[in-house]
C-alpha cells in the first residue's frame, strides 16, 4: 500500500539577520543553507495496518508524512500509495488519504463544524446518502452529535480534535496520516481518541500512520513502530521486539505485610539490580528467569501485592535518543 525506497528530503532556505538591518541585507544577499531532514529511508506498509512513527524533536517524522500526502516534494528516492505518486496530489489519490495534523485544524473557525462537512462533501464527491451514513456513524462514535452545529471556535480543544478527525474520515480514505493527533489534549480525550482511532482500523480497515511524543498513544494502537533520528530510519518492527531487545528484563515490585530482608536474593541466577526498603522489593530479573525469582519472593515473607511489567517504552525511547545524540558515539 505504500512503498519507499530511499526516500530523502532535503530543504533549502535563506537565513536572514534579526532587525530591518537584516530584511535589507537579505533582499541584497541572500544566503542559503540546506538541512538534510529525511536521509535515505526504505519502508512499506500493508493494507490495514497501524504503523507508530517515533522519533526526537526535528527527526524528520512530520517531513515523512508531509512527503506520503503529497504536500511536499520528494528530494530523492522512490515513493507510491495506493499505486500513485503523492507529490502528483491527483483528486483520485486525495480521495483515498487524510492528513491531520494536531496542531493544525482543517475546519472553519467561525462556522458550525457542519459546514466544513458539507464542504468536504463537494470536494470529494460524496453522494447524500454516503455523506449522512459516515456522518452518523463517525459522530456516533466520536460523540460529537451535539457540536456538529456549534461554532468551531467555541469547542474545547478536545473537542475540536474530534471534530477535526471527522472532517479527516468523512469521504472515508484508506490511508489515515496523524501526526500528534493528542497533543494538548487531558487524559479523557486523549483515551476517547485513542478507542476511536483502533475502531476505525478495525471497523473499516483504514491503514494509519500516525507520530506521537506520547508513547501511551502508540502502546495502545501500534503493534509496529518506525523510529527515525535524525532523519534516518534506526528501527523498523514490532514494539513488543523492541521493547524485548532493548530491555530483555522484567521489573518486579513485590510489597509485604512485614519488614523482609532482600539478602535471600543475592546471587540468585537472573536477578540484576535489587532495590529494597522496609515492606518492598524492587528488582530486575531476566525474562527467562522470571517465573522462578517470583516464586522465590513468595517465600521471603506475607506477600501483598506483586506487580510485574516490562520495561517503560517511553525509558527505553530516552535512553536511545540520548545514546544517539552523545557526541562521538557513533553507534
Ligand atoms: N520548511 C522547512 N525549512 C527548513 N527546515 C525545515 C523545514 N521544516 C522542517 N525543517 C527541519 O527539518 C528537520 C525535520 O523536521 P520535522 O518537522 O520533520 O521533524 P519532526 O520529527 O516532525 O519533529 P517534531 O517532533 O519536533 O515535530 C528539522 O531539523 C527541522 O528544523
Amino acid at each position: 500500500m505504500i512503498a519507499a525506497t530511499d526516500l530523502t528530503k532535503t530543504y533549502t532556505f535563506h537565513k536572514q539577520q534579526a532587525g530591518l538591518g537584516g530584511a535589507i541585507k537579505s533582499l541584497v544577499r541572500r544566503t542559503y543553507e540546506t538541512r538534510l531532514a529525511v536521509d535515505s529511508i526504505t519502508f512499506s506498509i500493508n493494507r490495514g495496518e497501524v504503523v507508530g512513527l517515533l522519533g526526537p524533536n526535528g527527526a524528520g517524522k512530520t517531513t515523512t508524512l508531509k512527503m506520503l500526502s503529497g504536500l511536499l516534494y520528494v528530494t530523492s528516492g522512490e515513493l507510491e500509495v495506493l499505486g500513485f505518486t503523492p507529490s502528483g496530489r491527483k483528486h483520485d489519490y486525495l480521495r483515498r488519504i487524510a492528513l491531520v495534523m494536531g496542531q493544525k485544524t482543517m475546519l472553519w473557525w467561525d462556522v458550525p463544524a457542519m459546514e466544513s462537512l458539507l464542504l468536504h462533501k463537494e470536494m470529494y464527491g460524496l453522494s447524500t446518502q454516503e455523506f449522512d451514513r459516515n456522518v452518523a456513524e463517525l459522530a456516533e462514535l466520536l460523540d460529537v452529535q451535539d457540536l456538529l452545529n456549534v461554532q468551531v471556535r467555541k469547542v474545547s480543544l478536545g473537542e475540536r480534535m474530534k471534530l477535526e478527525l471527522m472532517a479527516a474520515l468523512v469521504h472515508g480514505p484508506e490511508i489515515l496520516f496523524l501526526d500528534e493527533p493528542t497533543i494538548g489534549l487531558d487524559v479523557v480525550a486523549k483515551a476517547r481518541v485513542r478507542t476511536f482511532l483502533a475502531e476505525v482500523n478495525q471497523r473499516r480497515g483504514t491503514t494509519i500512520l500516525v507520530t506521537s511524543h506520547d508513547m501511551d498513544d502508540i502502546e495502545a494502537l501500534c503493534s509496529r513502530v518506525m523510529i527515525i533520528d535524525h532523519g534516518r530510519l534506526q528501527y523498523d518492527g514490532g514494539l513488543d521486539e523492541l521493547v524485548h531487545t532493548a530491555r530483555p528484563r522484567k521489573l518486579v515490585q513485590a510489597t509485604y505485610a512485614t519488614n523482609v530482608d532482600s539478602s535471600h536474593l543475592d546471587g540468585v541466577e537472573g536477578v540484576t539490580a535489587v532495590d529494597s526498603s522496609g515492606q518492598r522489593i524492587k528488582l530486575e530479573v531476566d525474562r527467562e528467569r522470571a517465573g522462578e525469582v517470583l516464586e522465590q519472593l513468595t517465600r521471603i515473607g506475607p506477600l501483598v501485592d506483586l506487580d510485574v511489567a516490562d520495561a517503560d517504552i517511553e525509558e527505553i525511547m530516552r535512553d536511545l535518543f540520548l545514546r544517539r545524540s552523545m557526541p562521538g558515539d557513533a553507534s
